[in-house]
């Protein structure tokens, strides 16, 4: 880091995204200080989610620093700020929580209409950026880029946390691991002795399997195209694997034969949107729910016959699990810290800011279920 002729604004290294699916390069960007109501955060560590994966294929906001599954300490905070303070430790949030608007003062959902997921790689409160390379912005993503030795962020997008929990590991509590969780207990609200079925054993499908499986759900069942998904699956809850491909019906069809009319819940954690018909198809008439989590890299329509509907079936979408997240996100760190949830398992990779590249490629590849980076001390 280095600081620059203009006031407040640090020099550090970022890894910038100029072109769907193009290799990050690592750049000097300048970040701006913080506004009012905003903090800058040295980031410690970032997980790399399928998320910013998806995007960095499918969007087209470039030049853009992706990555919003991060820790890090307070390095400065802007006008008006005091509930933060230098050298706190944090985790970002994707999606914020302003604690006025209507969603945040209601205990049914978490969607905040002030800090919601910002889709325009600028900042909420004045819809600009806080990143520059040679003098050009550059977009931020979900209002976090954390791929960045620095980043700024909304004081509703940053959740304080206990000290001694390891920012290396808490990283993953910031999106994937919470919203599979999440998905679990607070949207589908899995009943002890349920059957669940879970289509996409990355981190997001294994930590609802963990989640059911901590609801005492007595079978889950886990679906991937990828068999390297199978044998770590086991560690999170799942008791049985199938794979689609090996198949020579549908996969609905198997789990409705093997669960004798369809599952209790099913979890969509893949990203593929027919996969949220094929989930729905799976689930037992009457009450069977779906819960469908996974961010569309192509058209984002959905096609069912309304049938599945009408004999009782729910489908639930979900957003970071339901957690309102600066409110809970701190507790979820606490459970981990009392050994009441896994984290530390799932991480696969831990790989140096330089090779954030690699991280990709892993992701990509399906080799990994996070892949921890470490950013430079
Ligand atoms: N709703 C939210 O709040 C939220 C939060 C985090 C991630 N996500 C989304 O959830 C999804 C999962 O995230 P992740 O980090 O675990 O990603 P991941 O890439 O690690 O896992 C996805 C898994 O789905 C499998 N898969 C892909 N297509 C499939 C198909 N047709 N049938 C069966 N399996 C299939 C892949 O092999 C992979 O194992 C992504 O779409 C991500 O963008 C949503
Ligand atoms: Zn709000
Ligand atoms: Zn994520």
């Amino acid at each position: 880091m280095s600081s620059s002729l203009r006031p407040g604004v640090i020099t550090c290294k970022a890894a910038v995204a100029y072109g769907a699916g193009q290799p990050l390069v690592i750049e000097e960007v300048e970040v701006s200080p913080p506004q009012p109501n905003e903090i800058r955060i040295k980031v410690v560590c970032t997980s790399l989610c399928g998320s910013d994966v998806g995007a960095w294929l499918s969007q087209s906001l470039f030049p853009r620093i992706f990555g919003h599954e991060a820790s890090g300490i307070v390095e400065s905070i802007g006008e008006g700020v005091t509930e933060f303070k230098e050298g706190d430790h944090v985790l970002t949030l994707f999606t914020g929580e302003c604690k006025r608007c209507k969603q945040c003062t209601s205990d049914k959902g978490n969607a905040c209409q002030n800090l919601g997921l910002e889709r325009r790689g600028i900042m909420h409160s004045d819809q600009k950026t806080r990143f520059f390379v040679r003098g050009a912005p550059v977009f931020h993503f979900c209002a976090v880029s954390s791929f960045s030795e620095y980043t700024v962020v909304h004081t509703g997008c940053a959740a304080k946390v206990d000290l001694s929990a390891p920012l290396e590991k808490i990283c993953l509590l910031s999106c994937g691991i919470a919203s599979g969780l999440g998905a679990a207990w607070n949207v589908a609200d899995v009943s002890k002795g349920s059957t669940v079925v879970i289509f996409g054993l990355g981190a997001v499908g294994l930590a609802a399997a963990q989640g059911a499986k901590l609801r005492g759900a007595s079978r889950i069942i886990g679906v991937d195209i990828n068999p390297r998904k199978a044998e770590q699956a086991m560690k999170f809850g799942v008791d049985e694997y199938l794979n689609p491909k090996d198949l020579d019906e549908p996969i609905s069809q198997v789990i409705k034969r093997i669960t004798e009319g369809g599952a209790d819940y099913c979890f969509e954690c893949t990203g593929d949107v027919s996969v949220v018909t094929t989930a729905l198809q799976s689930c037992c008439d009457g009450w069977g729910t779906t819960v469908t989590l996974g961010v569309p890299r192509g058209k984002p329509e959905i096609t069912a016959h309304y049938g599945l509907l009408l004999t009782g079936r729910t489908l639930k979408g979900t957003m970071f699990g339901g957690w309102k997240p600066k409110s809970d996100i701190p507790l979820l760190v606490y459970r981990y810290l009392k050994k009441e949830i896994l984290v530390d398992e799932f991480v696969t990779h831990d790989l140096q800011f330089e090779e954030i590249n690699k991280a990709f490629d892993l992701m990509k590849g399906g080799e990994c279920l996070r892949c921890v980076i470490h950013m430079p001390k």
